[in-house]
């Protein structure tokens, strides 16, 4: 079960029913004065007309109350209702002072407390406005009372009250003003950081970006869209790194394009570099999608294959010359297919990245020598092929 709090959820209504309560704070006040002024007979209000007023204030604070405290305050317009509040104050106030006499230059201070709580939500004019009325009202008790010659009554010491407390508010009006500029200030400063921080982001998130394709731009090979060789030796080192946290050998395969000096020759140069093309695009086919495929350089094509053993090594091996072979490149009118030789090695614990790519380049010389379109593997390191098939290398 949620317990009941007497201030609202959220913010901005919680602030608005804590500085409802405050000014609440004043008509308790003020009617505590108005009850303690009647019992010593220094204010003319009747018992009844005391105890009604005191219920209508009561019935008007709790009513607000649960205006703000359920949010009902926010279907009107002036949800924050502070010329509604002034309003009622000026009128409860204007009634008790009519009431009293020789207490009236006390209870005089009472406006003034209203005044100051236009300093919170109201601008100068607004402030002027209120000004006015509580001027006004009060004048309005001063002739009512002189009209009828209520006993008691001092026009000299209420006038000069009155323009005591008109030069007051002036004073105070001059205050308000300064604070709605001093408000307007800080609004409008909030508002330009606000548009710098936006723009300070935006100018991040474009930086942001403009690293990601320089990034992009330093690791793609410009010819065939894939890694390059700088991205390849990033992959590598990560790979290297991973090895020797989880033991998982990885292989290494360069892929060379065979007698493709022929094809440039033949075809020319452009057209060599559409094969180029469609071959690292096929290769890319052919690999799972956890594999490192760069351009290492001229025609050859350098492949990581994680979490790497022997058999699945020769496996995908395979797959990238049989994809190349069966490949037709419609572009050139090959009498034998395009082809590709393949030196792979895996790279075990106690390796290191220079030495398994000499291992697999002189794989690759052996898949070369032995008459190309063709595997060759280097497993000198890998102690499990050592055991089992007591071999240092092979060629499909
Ligand atoms: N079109 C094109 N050709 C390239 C590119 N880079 C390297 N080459 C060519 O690739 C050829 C490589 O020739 P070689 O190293 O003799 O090798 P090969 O002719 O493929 O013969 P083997 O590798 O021994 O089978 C050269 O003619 C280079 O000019 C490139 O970006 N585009």
């Amino acid at each position: 079960m949620t317990r009941f709090s007497i201030f609202p959820a959220g913010n901005k209504q919680r602030a608005l029913t804590e500085r409802f309560l405050l000014s609440a704070s004043a008509y308790v006040v003020g009617i505590s004065l108005a009850w303690i002024a009647t019992a010593f007979e220094l204010a003319e209000i009747s018992t009844p007309v005391l105890v009604w007023s005191t219920g209508i204030i009561s019935f008007f604070i709790v009513g607000m109350y649960f205006l703000y405290r359920f949010g009902a305050n926010n279907n009107i317009e002036d949800s924050v209702l502070t010329r509604l509040q002034m309003l009622a104050a000026i009128g409860w106030s204007s009634f008790f002072i009519f009431h009293t006499q020789e207490l009236r230059g006390a209870f005089l201070m009472v406006y003034l407390f209203i005044t100051m709580f236009s300093f919170f939500t109201l601008n100068r004019a607004q402030t002027v406005l209120i000004a006015f009325l509580i001027a006004a009202a009060y004048g309005w008790v001063i002739l009512f009372d002189w009209v009828r010659q209520t006993p008691g009554f001092n026009l000299q010491v209420n006038l000069l009250q009155w323009v005591i407390l008109s030069a007051v508010l002036v004073w105070l009006c001059a205050i308000a003003g300064y604070m709605t500029h001093v408000r307007e200030k800080v609004r409008k400063s909030s508002i330009k950081i606000q548009q710098q921080n936006a723009l300070i982001k935006e100018a991040n998130q474009e930086l942001e970006q403009a690293l990601a394709k320089m990034e992009l731009m330093a690791n793609t090979d410009e010819l065939t869209g894939i890694g390059n060789r700088h991205y390849f030796r990033q992959q590598a080192h990560s790979m290297v790194k991973q090895q020797y946290v989880d033991e998982n050998s990885f292989a290494v395969c360069l892929v060379d394009v065979d007698h493709f000096k022929c094809i440039n020759d033949q075809y020319g140069h452009h057209k060599g570099d559409r094969a180029l093309k469609q071959i690292a695009r096929e290769l890319r086919v052919a690999l799972p999608d956890e594999t490192i495929l760069a351009r290492f350089g001229g025609e050859e094509f350098v492949v990581l294959l994680p979490n790497a053993a022997l058999k699945s090594t020769m496996e995908q091996c395979e797959k990238m010359r049989t994809s190349i072979e069966q490949y037709r490149f419609s572009e050139l009118e090959l009498s034998a297919p395009l082809t590709v030789s393949i030196g792979a090695t895996l790279f075990c614990s106690g390796d290191n990245l220079d030495s398994a790519l000499r291992r697999a380049d002189q794989s690759l010389y052996k898949a070369k020598e032995a008459g190309r379109n063709k595997c060759a593997y280097d497993f000198s390191l890998d102690p499990s092929l050592k055991q089992d098939l007591n071999l240092d290398s092979s060629i499909t």
